[in-house]
């Protein structure tokens, strides 16, 4: 059964969510790169920006709004390679102009953006959380009926914890997880391409044992990646591990 919007322009095969205990971990650049993938596979994409009050996706896929409306709601921005894209950033007269809502607000638009969007037929939909484990998060997992998670994480000491909130807010809602990104282990000597771990030895895979998930990548610092994200032009982005990770879920599919 596809999912469906109230206004029925949704026909949507998976949902899937991208989620981080915490702010600034690469969850969007995450979200991004794994439409892309997917979008390569031949699959077709849609990327909802959930991260209202610091939506980022727009500039990395370099769209812009307004956004044009039909008689079935808000028509998304098409992206280079064709990914549907839809942010609080498009809708904002400036993309700097800051949203000074509360949650119950910020939940409320979340749910419109799934709602009042013209999706139209999608084999998935990313949904780009915004950062935390709050009231915003626990709204937006009642709102979308999600067919799995995968949580983002970063080499810090407060890691297990914050992954293991992760965690347990998404067991409380049976979804499945397909496993952990730990974004920004480590930096690639240009020169001798030995693997530095600046913030000292990683905890991914502890982790990931602890909390019985699946450790997907552990991805390095890339500063082609920050450039391309920045530039708008992250579909340019070639990742063998983001290739990997769109087949296993296109594979998960079909379990
Ligand atoms: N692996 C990486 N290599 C280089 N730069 C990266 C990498 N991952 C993320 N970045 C950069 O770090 C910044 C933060 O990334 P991103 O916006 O994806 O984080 P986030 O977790 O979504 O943040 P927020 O909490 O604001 O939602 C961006 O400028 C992005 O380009």
């Amino acid at each position: 059964m596809p999912h469906e919007n109230d206004n029925k322009t949704a026909k949507i095969k998976k949902m899937i969510a991208i989620m981080s205990g915490k702010g600034g971990v690469g969850k969007s650049t995450v979200s991004a790169l794994l439409a892309t993938h997917l979008k390569r596979l031949g699959y077709t994409v849609g990327l909802l920006d959930g991260d209202i009050k610091g939506p980022s996706i727009p500039r990395m896929f370099g769209v812009s709004g307004p956004l044009e409306k039909d008689a079935h709601g808000l028509i998304p921005a098409i992206s280079p390679a064709g990914i549907k894209i839809m942010s609080m950033n498009l809708l904002l007269e400036h993309e700097d102009d800051p949203v000074i809502w509360r949650g119950p607000v910020v939940s409320g638009v979340l749910k419109q953006f799934w709602n009042d969007v013209n999706w139209g037929e999608l084999d998935y939909l990313l949904i780009d959380f915004p950062p935390g484990t709050g009231d915003v998060q626990l709204t937006a997992m009642q709102s979308f009926v999600l067919d799995g998670v995968i949580m983002v994480t970063s080499p810090q000491s407060l890691v297990q914890m914050i992954v293991g909130k992760g965690v347990n807010l998404t067991n409380k809602f049976s979804v499945p997880i397909f496993g952990l990104i730990e974004n920004m282990s480590y930096v690639k000597c240009p020169d001798c391409g030995k693997e530095i771990f600046i913030f000292g030895e990683s905890k991914a895979k502890t982790t990931a044992e602890k909390y019985d998930i699946d450790l997907l990548a552990q991805l390095p610092i890339d500063p082609e990646l920050s450039k391309l994200s920045d530039n708008g032009k992250i579909e340019r982005f070639e990742s063998k591990t983001f290739k990997e990770i769109a087949h296993l879920i296109a594979t998960k599919d079909c379990q």
